[in-house]
């Protein structure tokens, strides 16, 4: 039996004074570990199809695109600004240590298509609120936001009522 919270380490005052931070690298870098997430996000999404996961820049990537293989659906990477090539759609918000915005291209989602929004950590809720502002410009209809943990004393979910939210670990 593997316990996914041994595999994330707390790393306090990163990136700024006052904030833990959940490190997730002792768990990406263990095989069977990040089977047994990849298992265990895929169990939330129980029976839902999917036709587009959109995964967060940088955390979300690493397990959205392994969601997406498993599903048979595409992946579209939600980008810090300046870093897709092609035209986009913008949002800024601000997160637990600071101010940033999320960028996607303008063909990435099709009118209707359905999508897993997924992340590794829920914080604030700030960048998801976001992410899920600019998948439904694009006309996405959002199955399920996901993620690896939920640092549930920041009460990320009140800013997305409205949509299944699901996380594997709470703290
Ligand atoms: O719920 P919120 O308060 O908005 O915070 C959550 C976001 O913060 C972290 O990303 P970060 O912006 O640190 O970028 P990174 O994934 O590139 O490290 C995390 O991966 C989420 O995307
Ligand atoms: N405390 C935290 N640890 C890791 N990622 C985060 N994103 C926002 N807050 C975070």
């Amino acid at each position: 039996m593997i316990h996914l919270d041994k595999f994330i380490r707390d790393i306090p005052n990163f990136p700024k004074e006052g904030i833990r931070f959940k490190d997730i690298t002792p768990l990406l870098k263990d095989p069977r570990a990040v089977k047994e997430a990849l298992t265990q996000l895929l169990e939330l999404l129980g029976n839902h199809t999917i036709d587009k996961v959109v995964g967060i820049e940088s955390r979300g990537f690493f397990f959205g695109m392994l969601i997406a293989q498993e599903l048979g659906a595409g992946f579209v990477p939600m980008r810090k600004p300046g870093k897709l090539p092609y035209t986009t759609f913008s949002e800024k918000y601000e997160l637990e240590y600071g101010f940033d915005a999320l960028e996607i291209h303008e063909d990435a989602i099709a009118n209707g298509e359905r999508v897993l929004l997924h992340d590794d950590v829920l914080a604030t809720g700030g960048t998801a609120k976001v992410a899920c502002n600019l998948i439904e410009k694009l006309g996405g209809e959002i199955v399920q936001c996901n993620f690896l943990m939920e640092l549930s004393f920041l009460n990320g979910i009140e800013k997305l009522q409205g949509y299944e939210v699901k996380s594997v670990l709470k703290y």
